[in-house]
């Protein structure tokens, strides 16, 4: 039974993992960051590198913190590398089968006693758990974007996650620095039950010419005092992140007022996905962000 964690895989190097493993790897933890693809891996360690640096140019840490923090991280391109970790944090694309098809690889390579989180924004973590051969050692550990600056873990307990493994979660969250909101396995849980309908409205709110991207966002900004406009926040968040999710509650909650834009699915279907693929709401091609609408 595995009671302390020392030693962490994440699986997925996009925005998520990248920052996970910042923050863990800041916190003397050992990480072993995967992902299929070498340019994502490249680019995962480029951007903890770069967001490193910017902490250290503001007094945040220190050199010699960020070089023990990059040097605690090792990118892995195959599964193997997870032998010997005590725990796995799933961070892949928000799609069931592919995080099915991840736990069916990983789990024979996993030391019995590992524990298994998913970051998972909104799929049930009891169905997740059901795809390993481990559901009470399995629970997810939802993280916040920006990891590094969002102070707030959701930790969801799926119907058979024991108490150690829920102890042993807890722990590594206050470890991190991080507060936790304990939340009941519904879709979406609750930081995302509440904002992403909030952004699909604002999807609806474009679509039905109520406003364009730049005066919905200012007035959610200025009038609301929100950091970011919720179309700002749905490009950072990335659209097909924010359909899946629209999708999960949809689905799992059986409610038409959870219906997903077909404004936000015609973004998705184009491919433009937000700040990650250069183009969602906004167009972050040239110096500044211009609105696509
Ligand atoms: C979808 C899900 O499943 C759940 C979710 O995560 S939903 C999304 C939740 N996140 C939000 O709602 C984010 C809303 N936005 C914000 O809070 C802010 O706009 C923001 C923190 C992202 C940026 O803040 P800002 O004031 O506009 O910009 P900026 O001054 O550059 O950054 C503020 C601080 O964060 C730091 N920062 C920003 N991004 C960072 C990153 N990726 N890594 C490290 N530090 C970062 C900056 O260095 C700066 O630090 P100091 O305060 O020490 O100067
Ligand atoms: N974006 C957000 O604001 C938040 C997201 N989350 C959740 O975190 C998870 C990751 O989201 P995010 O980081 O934004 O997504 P990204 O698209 O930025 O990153 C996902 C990464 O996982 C990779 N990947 C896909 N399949 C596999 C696989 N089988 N093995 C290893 N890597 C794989 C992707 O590669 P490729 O692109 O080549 O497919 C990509 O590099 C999702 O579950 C999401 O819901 C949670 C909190 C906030």
């Amino acid at each position: 039974m595995i009671s302390e964690i020392k030693k962490i895989g994440i699986i997925g190097a996009g925005q998520m993992g990248n920052g996970i493993a910042h923050v863990c790897s800041l916190s003397k933890y050992e990480v072993i960051l995967n992902d299929l693809d070498k340019d994502n891996l490249d680019k995962g360690m480029a951007t903890i590198q770069g967001n490193m640096a910017r902490q250290v140019s503001k007094g945040a840490i220190s050199e010699e913190q960020m070089q023990a923090a990059l040097d605690n991280i090792t990118p892995s391109l195959a599964l193997d590398s997870m032998s010997e970790v005590d725990l796995v944090i799933e961070a892949a694309t928000e799609h069931e089968e592919t995080k099915r098809k991840i736990f069916s690889a990983v789990t024979p390579i996993l030391r019995p006693e590992a524990l298994i989180a998913s970051n998972t924004s909104s799929l049930s973590i009891t169905r997740l758990a059901a795809a390993t051969d481990r559901a009470e050692q399995f629970i997810g550990i939802h993280f916040m974007n920006p990891v590094p600056v969002m102070k707030l873990i959701e930790l969801v307990r799926g119907i058979a996650t024991d108490e150690n493994t829920f102890k042993t979660a807890k722990q590594f969250a206050d470890n991190l620095g991080k507060t936790v909101a304990v939340s009941e396995d519904f879709p979406a849980f609750m930081v995302n039950r509440i904002l992403l309908p909030m952004i699909n409205e604002a999807v609806y709110t474009l679509y039905e010419g109520v406003g364009n991207v730049q005066s919905i966002d200012t007035a959610m900004r200025l009038g609301a005092n929100h950091p970011m406009g919720p179309l700002q926040l749905a490009d950072f968040i990335g659209l097909d992140t924010c359909l899946s999710i629209m999708q999960v509650l949809y689905e799992g909650l059986a409610d038409t007022k959870y219906r997903p834009c077909p404004l936000l699915v015609k973004y998705v279907e184009a491919g433009w996905l937000g700040r990650k693929s250069q183009r969602g709401f906004y167009d972050y091609r040239g110096e500044v962000p211009i609105p696509t609408r």
